[in-house]
């Protein structure tokens, strides 16, 4: 078992605070990704982890081993703890064999383990090239070979895909997660890309100005977000002020199904913020209300619609299929495909724009 632990970590730079007690699991085998804005606190975090940062309140626990807590503080080396950096961070003037066995103890580094490991990040057969002979995508292979060598009980992953080219990044990722599920190793990715913690972890844990706003599966952080800040920032999402009256809300967009968010209520006539992703926004139809489009961002598959609405001050997003025949200046009618969800309104940071 190597579940790791994060318990009430407060961490600080020159007595300023980063990390604001945060506390989750990951259990043992699992892969989570710690996604947030810039500067939200993700890589101190891993820097906390990895025991490159000492915290000054909380605990980290991995593999039923206390890492770092009130009077524990066990070096890196000893945390039985893999790091693949951004850049992978190779040894240059190592070949890909010799960068993998720098993992290894010394007295195992000619051992059938390196044949192993190459096998498993699928780089048998370059095993001779220099680093400077690969590509971004191979590098990072090397990179995550060298740090299952010791076969740690924790891989940290801190935003190793953000150099590669948006074209080799989806394979790359596939190919990483592939060889962590294949070994079973419990693994936290730090990332800013919601893409790539949706699509590549079992849980996601979001980050903002250093406290842990949501923690759970891809599916829950996207369909039950826990503020209007985590919607947008996960996702991406229109917000719009509201107001509650028998299981409909009357807003922008007309008097539309909504339903409460979980932990939230409302009485008729309180006041909500509405989320409603824009991909539920459909365009067209006698029930809309009619808006301007001001702007239309063809992809090929679907195209994202910006639209001006009555009363209100910022255009919204709608992402619709095809779009190929939306022309700006037309006015349609905008409607939503699924009920939107509701929060109560209260003010804070949860209701604030994300920053990135
Ligand atoms: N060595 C340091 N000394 C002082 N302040 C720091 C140091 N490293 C980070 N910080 C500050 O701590 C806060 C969190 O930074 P951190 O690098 O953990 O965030 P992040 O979410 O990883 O950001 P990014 O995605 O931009 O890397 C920021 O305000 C940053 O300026």
């Amino acid at each position: 078992m190597s579940e790791l632990q994060v318990r009430k970590i407060v961490a600080a730079y020159d007595g300023s605070p980063v990390l604001h007690g945060v506390s989750f699991v990951v259990p043992s085998g699992a892969f989570a990704a710690v996604l947030g804005p810039s500067g939200s606190g993700k890589s101190t975090l891993l820097r906390v982890i990895a025991g490159l940062h000492r915290p000054l309140e909380g605990a980290i626990v991995a593999a039923g081993r206390v890492l770092a807590g009130p009077r524990v503080d066990v070096p890196p080396q000893r945390r039985r703890i893999g790091l693949v950096p951004q850049d992978a961070a190779l040894f240059p003037h190592l070949d890909v064999r010799a960068n993998i066995a720098y993992g290894l103890p010394r007295r195992e580094r000619d051992s059938a383990r390196v044949s192993e490991l190459l096998d498993l990040v699928g780089l048998r057969g370059l095993e001779h090239r220099m680093p400077g002979e690969l590509s971004g995508g191979q590098r990072h292979r090397v990179a995550l070979g060298r740090a299952l060598a010791p076969e740690p009980n924790l891989v940290l992953l801190d935003e190793p895909f953000s150099a590669l080219d948006a074209s080799l990044r989806g394979e790359v990722r596939a190919q990483v997660s592939q060889v962590l599920r294949s070994t079973r190793t419990t693994a936290v990715l730090v990332t800013h890309d919601q893409d790539e913690a949706l699509s590549m972890a079992d849980r996601v844990i979001v980050l903002a100005d250093g406290r842990l706003e949501q923690d759970g599966s891809p599916s829950e952080v996207y369909s039950q977000p826990r503020s209007p800040w985590v919607a947008r920032f996960v996702g991406g999402a229109v917000t719009l002020h509201g107001t509650w009256r028998d299981g409909v809300a009357e807003c922008a967009l007309g008097t539309i199904a909504a339903r409460m968010a979980v932990g939230h209520s409302a009485r008729n006539g309180d006041a909500v913020e509405l989320v409603v992703r824009p991909e539920h926004l459909e365009l067209g139809g006698p029930h809309g209300t009619p808006a301007l489009v001001r702007r239309v961002q063809y992809f090929g598959h679907d195209a994202v619609v910006t639209l001006d609405l009555p009363g209100l001050e910022a255009p919204i997003d709608a992402r619709v299929i095809g779009g190929a025949d939306v022309r700006p200046d037309a006015e349609v009618a905008v409607r939503p495909r699924q009920p939107a969800l509701a929060f109560s309104r209260s003010p804070g940071p949860a209701s604030e724009a994300p920053r990135d």
